[in-house]
């Protein structure tokens, strides 16, 4: 079964209006490969979704960094999934590793958060670190991701392993534990894009080998043929983060299952097109 090319740019929290109409300019006046060979989705931080919505080319699609693993109320400073449906935002980026590590987001029950507390020392870090335990008790990873799909969002699902884990020879345990926190939750893959992004090569500049991500890449379709089924490992995108660039685009995307990218720092400069015409590997081969 084949699977259309996906290139998502993570902008996270960069940008004033000023550069994000230079960025969008740049995508706009590109030349990309045809949108029946690759799916492009850029990720503007909140408030810049309306002008990227308006202004971007077409054919492009937008996406929301993080959205609220339920029905919105008062939670302040969260954006409910209702409201990027609202506005027609049709994707969301749910789980990256930023989130997991700084703002201690799991697929287990605040395990982050409790391992800070009890390595801290400070009164106030254990005040601040209780608050959070509560306010993310329940708030896991898989449970946003079934939420934004039950609003009809579709998702882009980030999992990946540290660099002690990968070292300690566990990358496939923590990769599969984070998928099963997403499988246990959710029945339709059919809007669901996986993004492997090793947290060692993300905004380090190290990218993963080709070796390396496809090795991920295969294990990771093969558990979801054993734990899920042979229809969604074989239709389901896997696209990898970490460090992709210009110069390094074409080797991965040449990867059999690789499908695509999720691209951080490069998805701000010009050379982002050129990770989207990484397309055109999948298409002439
Ligand atoms: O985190 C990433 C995309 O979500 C990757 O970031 P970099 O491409 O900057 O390494």
């Amino acid at each position: 079964m084949a699977r259309k090319f996906f290139v998502g740019g993570n902008w996270k929290c960069n940008g004033t209006s000023e550069e994000v109409k230079k960025i969008v300019s740049i995508l706009n006046d590109g030349k990309v490969a045809s949108a029946d060979v690759v799916d492009v989705v850029v990720s503007p931080p909140f408030v810049f979704l309306p002008l990227v919505k308006s202004s971007l080319r077409p054919e492009f699609h937008v996406a929301a960094q993080n959205c609220w693993v339920k029905k919105g109320g008062a939670y302040t400073g969260e954006i409910s999934a209702e409201m990027l449906v609202n506005l027609d935002i049709p994707w969301v980026i749910l789980g990256h590793s930023e989130r997991r590590q700084l703002l201690s987001e799991s697929n287990e029950a605040s395990c982050l958060c409790a391992k800070r507390l009890y390595l801290s020392s400070n009164f106030f870090d254990i005040q601040y670190l209780l608050i959070h335990i509560f306010y993310f008790l329940g708030q896991f990873v898989g449970d946003k991701v079934a939420y934004a799909l039950s609003k009809g969002l579709k998702v882009i699902a980030c999992v990946g392993e540290t660099l002690e884990q990968r070292e300690s020879g566990a990358t496939m345990d923590v990769v599969a534990a984070q998928t099963k926190a997403i499988a246990e939750r959710i029945s339709d893959w059919t809007n669901v894009v996986v993004a492997y992004e090793p947290v060692w090569a993300i905004g380090t500049g190290k990218v993963a080998t080709p070796a390396q991500a496809q090795e991920v890449h295969s294990e990771l379709r093969k558990w979801l043929q054993t734990n899920v089924s042979a229809d969604v490992a074989a239709s389901t995108r896997i696209i990898y983060g970490g460090s992709v660039s210009g110069a390094n685009c074409k080797e991965l995307a040449a990867q059999p299952d690789v499908d695509g990218f999720l691209v951080g720092g490069a998805s701000l400069k010009p050379e982002f097109v050129d990770i989207i015409n990484a397309a055109t590997v999948k298409s002439s081969a």
